[in-house]
């Protein structure tokens, strides 16, 4: 007879599967190395910006995520995905609204951070951000079956997302908070791109043509290697043209990890169950990279 503990394990291990926690860190690193950068040119700190657009960030990548699960169920391709919320509770309508509630809550926060700021902009570049997160995955659009996810996804939490930040600091733009999205704007495109690898079968047979699916595992192997790198290239070509400070150059820390995620994908990336865990080690490159490049723009 099985016991308790052997019946929960499973169960809990697939929740926090369709939950993905790490994930979230995707949603903080643009916020924080906006406001940082705000921090570092103009001595401006509001804590309460901060924390409002970092909870509101969460949600709307909740959003994101809960809406993700809703719309591949309606493909097939997420038939073999035991994590998906969807097939989890098999109460599609459920997981829908509890997706809008998220949303709704999260542009709520920068609503009041508009409301606060007397001004439409933060909230303006954050519907487009959602516009972006909705053509992604959502009728008719679905852009990421096209192979267009990672175009989407580098502007939606890159220049939109640090920009929006920034602003939503000091109410102005700065050309260095631009450089530094095309840094946090890569990161997270590693991650989208990582989370590929894995699931051609199941993409093929659902007619999604992710960048993987195109190239082929090989020779997306070898992309994410000139993909990686360009985000410690373009880090120390910033400080060389003093477009950031020298200390930004703290991300080169995360390397270890950048190494370990493309030696990981070099060695197994036809191998779907050795190469699933590499998105992870793409959330590690790019949470390690943007919490010290973000320092950086402090010290
Ligand atoms: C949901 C996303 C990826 C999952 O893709 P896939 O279907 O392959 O995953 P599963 O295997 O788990 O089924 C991420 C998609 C990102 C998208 C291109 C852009 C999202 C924009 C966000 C709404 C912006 C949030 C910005 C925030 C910082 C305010
Ligand atoms: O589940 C996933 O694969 C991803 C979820 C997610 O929210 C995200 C956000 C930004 C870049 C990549 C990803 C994912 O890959």
């Amino acid at each position: 007879m099985m016991t308790t503990k052997q019946i929960l394990y499973p169960n809990t291990k697939l929740w926090m599967a369709a939950i993905k926690p790490p994930m979230y860190s995707v949603a903080i690193m643009p916020i924080w190395v906006g406001t940082a950068v705000a921090y570092a040119e103009t001595k401006i700190f509001n804590g309460t910006v901060f924390s409002t657009f970092v909870a509101a960030a969460i949600l709307i990548l909740a959003w994101e995520n809960i809406s993700n699960d809703v719309f591949d169920s309606e493909t097939g391709i997420d038939k073999n995905k035991h994590h998906s919320l969807v097939n989890l509770t098999d109460n599609k309508p459920l997981i829908f609204w509890i997706g809008n509630l998220c949303l709704g809550l999260g542009l709520l926060g920068i609503l009041a951070i508009a409301f606060w700021q007397q001004d439409l902009t933060v909230i303006g570049i954050i519907l487009l951000c959602c516009g972006l997160g909705y053509t992604y995955q959502g009728p008719p659009f679905r852009l990421g079956y096209q192979g267009l996810g990672e175009i989407l996804c580098f502007f939606a939490f890159g220049p939109l997302a640090v920009e929006a930040a920034y602003y939503s600091q000091t109410q102005t733009w700065s050309m260095t908070s631009l450089s530094a999205s095309v840094i946090v704007g890569i990161a997270t495109t590693l991650v989208l791109f990582c989370s590929h690898f894995h699931q051609v079968k199941d993409d093929i047979a659902a007619g999604k043509r992710s960048p993987i699916v195109r190239l082929g595992t090989q020779k997306g192997a070898q992309l994410l290697i000139w993909f990686t790198s360009s985000i410690y290239a373009l880090t120390l070509l910033f400080v060389l043209l003093q477009i950031s400070p020298p200390w930004t150059l703290l991300s080169w820390v995360s390397l270890p990890f950048a190494v370990k995620l493309c030696r990981h994908v070099q060695e197994n990336h036809n191998q779907p169950d050795k190469v699933s865990n590499c998105k992870f080690i793409a959330v590690a490159v790019h949470f390690w990279a943007c919490l010290l490049f973000g320092l950086g723009f402090i010290l």
